[in-house]
């Protein structure tokens, strides 16, 4: 299936959206090559991802219909993890994939890409589109728990990284989620018995996370599970 221009665009431009409104962003000052192998520079790079989160998070609250400390109100601080992926020269890219078709388990994830290896795809339409890096900057991804947060009206973005037979890859995801012990599911803002019933049922994050984990990367509707027309 063709991917337009206009579709691509759009991808673009709602994988980046944050990227694009705060032009802070666009000066990160790190890249996955700076980092591995110095703790202060990972301390001070998280740091500053955190910063970015929290932003985020504000006006991730306005959107779903709260005011700025809406959902720090509602469930506290995010707490954050860190991955750091390496995806070795691969000789048979065509057999070989980086990392499985997944949604993250996150509330947001801010990933930081080599800035001259293109790995990333997200899924658009049934078609996986390549996402070019762009130098010093993070790319923001909706997770899990913001999709089931705000009743379905932002969605995680299925993705997955290739492998290449030329250059090894790094790329570090920052995932920002909620305390375990938290009950997500739809805010109250975010649901209209008329035109946007309650779509998930509420549940405690750590069990959230324990039944994703369950599950094998399946590459298709991650948050099934808690949907409760699935039920
Ligand atoms: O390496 C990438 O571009 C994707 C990594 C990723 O999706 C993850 O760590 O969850
Ligand atoms: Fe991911």
């Amino acid at each position: 299936m063709e991917v337009s221009q206009e579709d691509k665009d759009m991808v673009g431009l709602n994988f980046r959206q944050f990227q694009r409104s705060k032009p802070t962003v666009m000066n990160f000052k790190f890249s996955p090559l700076s980092l591995p192998g110095s703790k202060d520079a990972i301390e001070e790079c998280s740091a500053e991802v955190q910063k970015v989160a929290e932003e985020l998070y504000a006006n991730f609250s306005v959107l779903m219909g709260l005011d700025r400390d809406g959902l720090k109100r509602l469930q506290g601080e995010l707490k954050q993890g860190i991955r750091m992926n390496y995806y070795p020269v691969c000789s048979r890219p065509d057999l070989v994939l980086g990392i499985s078709p997944h949604s993250d388990g996150s509330t947001f994830t801010l990933l930081l890409q080599d800035d001259e290896v293109t790995g990333l795809q997200i899924k658009h339409k049934q078609v996986w589109v390549p996402v070019k890096p762009i130098p010093n900057s993070l790319l923001v991804n909706v997770g899990d728990a913001t999709e089931i947060q705000s009743n379905g009206m932002h969605k995680i973005i299925e993705h997955r990284a290739i492998t290449n037979e030329e250059k090894p890859r790094i790329s570090i995801a920052t995932f920002v989620f909620p305390d375990d012990e938290q009950k997500i599911g739809p805010l109250e803002s975010t649901i209209d018995d008329s035109h946007r019933p309650r779509m998930y049922r509420n549940i405690k994050y750590v069990d959230y996370i324990k039944e994703k984990f369950a599950r094998r990367m399946e590459g298709k509707a991650h948050t099934d599970f808690v949907k409760l027309q699935s039920k």
